[in-house]
């Protein structure tokens, strides 16, 4: 059975006494979450703090982007091998802010798929539609181009051990999250478009749900039994919040 995953991205928030007393908490609560994988993605600046602080490897972390070249001459960019040396376990890349405030395109979301593969990073790869193009009824041909870049440049067994995040950019931070059935269809359609009737592939990549999911929703998409786990944006910014998401998907798993 796949593991839950519950990732809660920071966005440009978060300080260092915020980090301290988040990871206190969620190191005391962290045993009785033993049936789901916790990570947490603050700005990469606090990393390396963060990895110090951690007394366990139950609780991993993220980070929430990464360039596409190794090294050299790229003001401001941060490298997957440098992540890697400061505790990243995973790297979100194609976040809808950063195809839309950054200009990101498939290509160059591919090109650090690619990449982190190599470092042996997990890419968490974030997808999903407009509100526009979902009432054209695109969703699912957005989501299969997004994903097609990267079966193109990676070949077919690219998203083996891998996280996809469908994210509908109209639920996030609008507190109007998509309903758990719709998610349901569009989390199923992406397992069989990545896995292409493999077993292996269909089996292990994980594919969470992000989108205004809190406390109070969250509940309803663990049920679904292609949703696994939650990409958590706001809601993540408050550790009692996010404990109770993450033992929605604990609940989830063990009846
Ligand atoms: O990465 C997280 C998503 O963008 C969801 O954000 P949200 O939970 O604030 O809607």
């Amino acid at each position: 059975m796949r593991r839950s995953l519950i990732m809660g991205n920071w966005k440009l928030n978060g300080s260092l006494s915020m980090l301290a007393e988040f990871i206190t908490s969620l190191s005391d609560q962290i045993d009785a979450l033993k049936m789901c994988d916790i990570a947490i993605a603050p700005p990469a600046v606090y990393l390396h703090e963060a990895k110090k602080q951690l007394k366990n490897d139950r609780i991993s972390l993220a980070a929430q982007n990464v360039d596409f070249n190794t090294g050299g001459a790229f003001t401001g960019e941060l490298s997957p091998q440098m992540l890697k040396e400061v505790g990243a376990k995973y790297v979100i890349i194609g976040h809808s802010e950063r195809r839309s405030y950054h200009q990101e395109t498939n290509e160059g979301i591919a090109k650090k798929f690619a990449l982190l593969k190599e470092t042996g990073l997990i890419p968490v790869l974030c997808i999903g539609e407009s509100e526009t193009e979902n009432a054209q009824g695109l969703t699912q041909t957005i989501c299969a181009k997004q994903l097609d870049a990267i079966l193109a440049k990676c070949g077919p067994d690219a998203f083996k051990n891998s996280v996809i995040a469908y994210e509908p950019i109209w639920a996030i931070g609008t507190g109007k999250a998509a309903t758990a059935s719709e998610a349901q269809k569009v989390h199923a359609f992406i397992r069989q478009h990545v896995s292409k009737g493999k077993d292996e592939i269909a089996k292990t990549v994980i594919i969470q749900y992000g989108g205004s999911v809190n406390a109070s929703n969250a509940d309803e998409f663990f049920a679904e039994k292609d949703i696994d786990g939650a990409l958590v944006g706001g809601a993540s910014l408050k550790v009692n919040d996010f404990l109770k998401i993450a033992q929605s998907a604990v609940a989830a798993k063990t009846f």
